[in-house]
């Protein structure tokens, strides 16, 4: 809704209402058309301002409207019978003013902000450009190259950057609605054309189509396959160069493609996502809004290699207080160099004094007593994780939370090692960890509640975005992944190169295949923990390595490479080969051609032509399937679980939603069929075997993703 009020005699004061965010819903729409009519028609009203409830201006179109069919008042003549009106109109923008909210804001003929205000046109975050007028209006205010950056990035600018734009007119410290009553009041019976964006051409910017060439480019590179920027880059062009109208029928005309796109349905689904995930619930039935967080104020990790160091950074840079201890005085040395290094350069970049002081460094795990909360970063190795948390238990003041940040280690063993078990869950960070988003939470069966709303609530204060997962080997991300990387090295054996299945998993829309992924990382990691798992130990009596291991097939290929020492970049070799040691451009390397040749030979397997197809079913579909067992276990709450963890910390192409979003995109029958299909070709391979959560939901008439809970809930209470 929008209220409407007469103000300062003969103001005319609209307010969107509609909370949390001023949503532009059909009934605020339906009020805001409402409410310009009624004060263009008072003649006691002489100007108008626009402002938004509860301290927020608007967070742009109802997204939740995207999904159904469209009803209320369109947006485009909305605004435009603000921006024609005989009357001054004056937005009044705190909060956000984003989307559909921004260009309504173009619309009016003056733009005031509160200096706290964020303002940007994120749609193509979405899918989708700025088709209310958006893409016409902003280059005309501000000019082609600003526009371009705003509209194809999607990024938010700050009050004083849109200031200095020219995207709004004033900023102020003040009440905005009072000092745009105050404004408005000013403008009355003042010339209005030169005010109306639309009315101008765009400011002469010289090289205009090498600019939009050169931005094209880069946004296609930058897009992995996403169609929204590039639209954006075309709708900004029609701005550019031709009359409002003509760039307006363009501007529908792009969005008329978008709008219905897959992609579309894909982003906006992360959207929603990406904040149901902080609605958590435990299996006992505790839940995010009735566990109460215990206080944190002091914390400390304990391990500074490169995964403590970035842990350490990013508390300190949230504000909290870091103990950072490392039990090797030269390695303690190294670890401070490289965190100050690192929170100067983080402070550089976002114009801040680096929070050097925040981090106090000791070979000393006695000095960890008094922190509210502590992560374990030691070594991968459990015997040295299970003498971390006895000695932490010992030393720890009660109610201290204890952490580990293992990728894949027993949480609920390291649990049974304490005083407190209830106090203890996974905090696993994603390497960087100062720079990667997800952190995924894990509790153990005996990890109480109030523990993990404590880690969710840290979480969110270091900006990372927390999923609360349950205990496993490989917990969400790692479990699936290792049926990705397993297909990948099966197709090296039947016929493929590391480059054929890198470039469909890139065409795919990863910014790297697993292959590019493996040499940028480390190959060596992977070994020490196949080689812990019992895995890549050769047979002593023929010295290789079996292809069968306990009871399925397995593929050494990747521990052979290793014992070449080829661990990847660091080594100048990997699955490609590198100008140097540390050069990060590989080339396909004839080397390894050859060592699957002989390979091959060597175990009488046959090379087959393997297309792209293959690869992406094969790859996705065996993790996607771990997916699903992993919801029929209750590791993940929800689908959307698993799709944020992908996409947060496993460069899972976003415009492609998550890998059980694409399943759900692909169609439930045809995943278990081609998974069928695969595991009749592969019988020895289990995780080709659709599992049984998978076959109920198409038994159940593949329902909408939306609904798997649903359908999870009546199969489990069925069972
Ligand atoms: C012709 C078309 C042209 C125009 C296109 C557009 O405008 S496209 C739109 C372009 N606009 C954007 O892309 C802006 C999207 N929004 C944002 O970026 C942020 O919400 C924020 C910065 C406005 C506030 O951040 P914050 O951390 O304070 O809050 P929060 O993020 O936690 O959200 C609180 C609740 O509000 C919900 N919700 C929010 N926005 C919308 C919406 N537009 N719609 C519906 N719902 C929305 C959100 O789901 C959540 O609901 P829940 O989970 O409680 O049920």
């Amino acid at each position: 809704m929008a209220a409407f009020a007469r103000v300062s005699g003969s103001v005319g004061l609209i307010t969107l209402q509609n909370p949390p965010v001023n949503a532009l819903s059909a009934a605020v729409r339906q009020g805001i058309v409402d409410s310009v009519q009624r004060a263009l028609r008072e003649p006691e009203v002489k100007c108008v301002v626009i402002c938004g409830q509860n301290g927020i201006f608007c967070g742009g179109a109802d997204i939740r409207e995207f999904s159904g069919p469209m009803s209320g008042p369109p947006l485009i003549p909305m605004i435009h019978s603000i921006e024609v009106a005989a009357k001054p109109v004056v937005a009044a923008i705190e909060g956000s003013a984003l989307g559909g909210g921004l260009e309504i804001a173009l619309g009016c003929h003056y733009r005031i902000a509160h200096s706290k205000t964020r303002l940007g046109l994120p749609e193509v975050t979405l899918g989708l450009l700025p088709a209310a007028g958006g893409s016409q209006r902003l280059p005309r205010l501000i000019g082609v190259p600003a526009a371009l950056d705003l509209i194809t990035t999607g990024r938010h600018v700050t009050a004083a950057e849109a200031l200095q734009l020219g995207m709004v007119d004033q900023v102020t410290d003040r009440n905005v609605t009072d000092v745009a009553v105050k404004f408005a009041l000013s403008v009355v019976g003042k010339p209005l054309d030169a005010r109306r964006i639309s009315m101008h051409s765009c400011p002469h910017s010289p090289d205009l189509d090498e600019l939009f060439e050169r931005t094209m480019q880069h946004v296609r590179q930058r897009a992995r396959g996403a169609i929204a920027p590039v639209a954006c880059v075309q709708a900004v062009r029609a701005a550019a160069t031709l009359p409002y109208a003509q760039g307006m029928e363009k501007e529908r005309e792009l969005m008329a493609t978008l709008f219905t796109s897959g992609q579309a349905r894909a982003l906006q689904y992360c959207f929603f996502a990406q904040r149901a995930i902080g609605r958590w619930s435990m299996p006992s039935g505790a839940r995010w809004d009735t566990s109460k967080p215990r206080p944190v104020h002091k914390t400390a990790v304990i391990g500074l290699g490169t995964m403590g160091r970035g842990i350490a950074v990013t508390l300190a840079q949230a504000g909290f207080p870091v103990i950072a201890v490392e039990n090797h005085e030269k390695q303690l040395m190294e670890a401070k160099q490289a965190i100050s290094g690192m929170l100067e350069r983080g402070a550089k970049r976002r114009g801040v004094t680096p929070v050097l002081n925040k981090i106090t460094y000791s070979r000393d795990i006695q000095s960890v007593a008094n922190a509210d909360l502590v992560i374990e970063a030691v070594f991968e190795d459990m015997a040295l994780k299970e003498k971390v948390f006895q000695q932490l238990s010992a030393i720890c003041k009660p109610g201290a939370l204890l952490c580990t940040n293992t990728s894949g280690l027993n949480v609920d063993h390291l649990a049974s090692q304490v005083r407190n078990p209830e106090l203890v869950v996974g905090m696993h960070f994603f390497a960087p960890a100062h720079v990667m988003k997800l952190l995924e939470v894990v509790y153990g069966p005996r990890s109480s509640p109030e523990a993990l709303a404590t880690a969710m609530a840290v979480g969110k204060k270091i900006g990372k975005v927390s999923v609360a997962v349950g205990n496993c080997q490989g917990f969400v991300g790692n479990r699936m992944l290792e049926h990705y990387m397993e297909q990948a090295l099966f197709l090296l054996e039947e016929g493929a190169t590391p480059e054929l299945v890198d470039q469909a998993l890139e065409e795919f829309g990863f910014a790297m295949g697993v292959f590019r992924v493996s040499d940028l990382s480390g190959l060596d990691i992977g070994w020490r923990i196949r080689k812990g798992k019992g895995l890549a130990v050769p047979d002593p009596t023929t010295g290789q390595t079996a292809r069968v291991q306990q009871g399925r097939r397995y593929s050494p290929v990747a521990d052979l490479i290793c014992e070449q020492g080829r661990f990847g970049q660091k080594t100048g070799q990997g699955w490609y080969q590198y100008n140097t040691p540390g050069s990060r451009v590989g080339k396909p390397d004839p080397w390894v051609h050859n060592f699957l040749k002989d390979y091959r030979a060597q175990h009488g397997l046959v090379a087959r032509r393997i297309d792209h197809q293959e690869v992406l079913e094969r790859c996705l579909y065996s993790m996607i399937n771990e997916g699903f067992r992993i919801l029929e276990d209750g590791i993940a709450a929800g689908p959307e679980d698993i799709d944020v963890i992908y996409v947060f910390g496993y460069n899972w192409p976003r415009h492609r939603g998550g890998p059980m979003f694409y399943a759900h995109m692909v169609g439930l029958p045809k995943v278990l069929e081609r998974l069928e299909h695969y595991h009749q070709a592969h019988p020895d391979v289990p995780s080709l075997q659709p599992c049984n959560l998978l076959r109920k939901l198409v038994a159940n008439g593949s329902p909408p993703i939306q609904k798997w809970k649903e359908v999870m809930k009546k199969i489990n209470s069925r069972l």
